[in-house]
């Protein structure tokens, strides 16, 4: 009788069975396809604490009722990352578990109310676009259109569009230019001076912009935290949020990948820079997210740092306590590499309250 357990034989049936795979490739992609997530979950005050205590998210309005209550909420609401993490970790099983990179998201929002603990999450997606990659023949390129919604109200609580590398079942020929391209090299173009704010209320964003303006000056500075990833950061938080990217807890598979290992989450290391960043700052309200880009690769070892440039400061918040800032943040590794860059809008308390 056949020892299936006997290493030899066991070696043999597994190359001679077939895989029951999970997820889809580019193939399984139709612009216009609306995309249900199931199961979706259930926003709850541990999840919200566990996200927010990793990636250093320390407002206290999203951790203690008094705060919360100054800023118009009835208790501590769910935090705009976590709710964001917790949208797209839904999508995964269904959009980009077969392995691909997220490559970038943009038009991140939230309505005005806040989102408490105890609102189930229902989730869909539309594939807005399919693309051939011309530098890579064995994956395409995909963007979704996000939605979730509370699932007792049907209201949009968190909507983005998404772009991610994803694998083909068969690859195929490419021009190859993007590949080939490359630019002069006429050096960095960056200003002579940069300022930064004096503390963290609207007034000192907006005076650092006018002490900017007309100068050969930008409002740019870096934050001294850092966040190492560890285990907890790269494999437990995605998995917390239904997230089965392989590329998160999967070290078998990833060492044949071009990364060799398992990489973090994107929001993780986005909301650890955001936490950072955050954390010199009075943020009354995030507002909404563009242009983010992933530009290249997380592991466990390295450390998650955060540089803020200050984009535009404009007196039209939601609350008169509150003036609009918008921000270019970009998180960066013990390097200085870049790994994540993009725009945030925020309101920002202001100094007279
Ligand atoms: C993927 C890597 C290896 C490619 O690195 P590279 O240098 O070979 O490529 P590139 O030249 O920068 O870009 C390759 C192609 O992607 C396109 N591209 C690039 N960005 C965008 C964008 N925003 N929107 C649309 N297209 C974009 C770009 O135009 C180009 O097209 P081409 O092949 O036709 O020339 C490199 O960019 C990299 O390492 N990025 C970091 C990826 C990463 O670590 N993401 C976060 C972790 S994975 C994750 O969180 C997973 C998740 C959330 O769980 C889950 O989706 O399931």
């Amino acid at each position: 009788m056949t020892d299936w357990t006997d290493p030899d034989t066991f070696a043999q049936a597994l190359e001679q069975v077939e895989t029951k795979e999970k997820g889809n490739c580019f193939e399984d992609f139709a612009e216009g396809d609306v995309i249900e997530h199931d199961p979706g979950l259930t926003l709850t005050q541990f999840g919200n604490e566990q996200w927010m205590g990793q990636t250093l998210n320390h407002d206290p309005a999203y951790w203690r009722t008094d705060a919360a209550e100054a800023r118009g909420y009835d208790e501590p609401p769910i935090h705009p990352d976590y709710l964001t993490a917790a949208t797209l970790g839904i999508t995964v099983e269904d959009l980009s578990e077969k392995g691909g990179y997220f490559l970038g998201r943009t038009d991140v929002r939230f309505p005005e109310a806040p989102v408490y603990a105890g609102t189930e999450l229902h989730v869909e997606s539309e594939v807005v676009n399919t693309a051939t990659s011309s530098s890579r023949p064995e994956y395409g390129i995909v963007s979704w259109r996000t939605r979730g919604k509370d699932a007792e109200t049907g209201e949009v609580v968190c909507s983005y569009e998404r772009t991610n590398m994803i694998p083909r079942r068969e690859p195929v020929a490419t021009d190859g230019s993007g590949a080939a391209a490359t630019e002069a090299d006429d050096g960095p173009d960056l200003p002579e001076e940069f300022i930064t704010p004096d503390g963290g209320y609207f007034e000192d964003f907006q005076a650092a912009l006018e002490d900017a303006d007309g100068e050969n000056a930008a409002v740019a500075y870096r934050h001294e935290r850092g966040r190492t990833q560890d285990d907890v950061t790269v494999a437990q938080l995605p998995l917390s949020t239904l997230n089965t990217a392989k590329q998160h807890h999967n070290v078998d598979v990833m060492s044949e990948s071009p990364s060799g290992d398992i990489v973090t989450y994107g929001d993780v290391t986005r909301s650890t820079a955001l936490g950072h960043a955050r954390s010199d700052e009075q943020t009354w309200r995030e507002v909404g997210f563009d242009d983010e880009s992933f530009h290249t690769f997380v592991a466990v070892g390295d450390t998650v740092y955060a540089f803020t440039r200050v984009l535009s400061a404009e007196d039209n918040a939601s609350s008169e306590q509150a003036g609009t800032v918008t921000f270019e943040h970009i998180a960066f590794n013990q390097d200085d590499e870049p790994v994540y860059s993009g725009t945030r809008t925020a309101e920002i308390q202001k100094r007279s309250n």
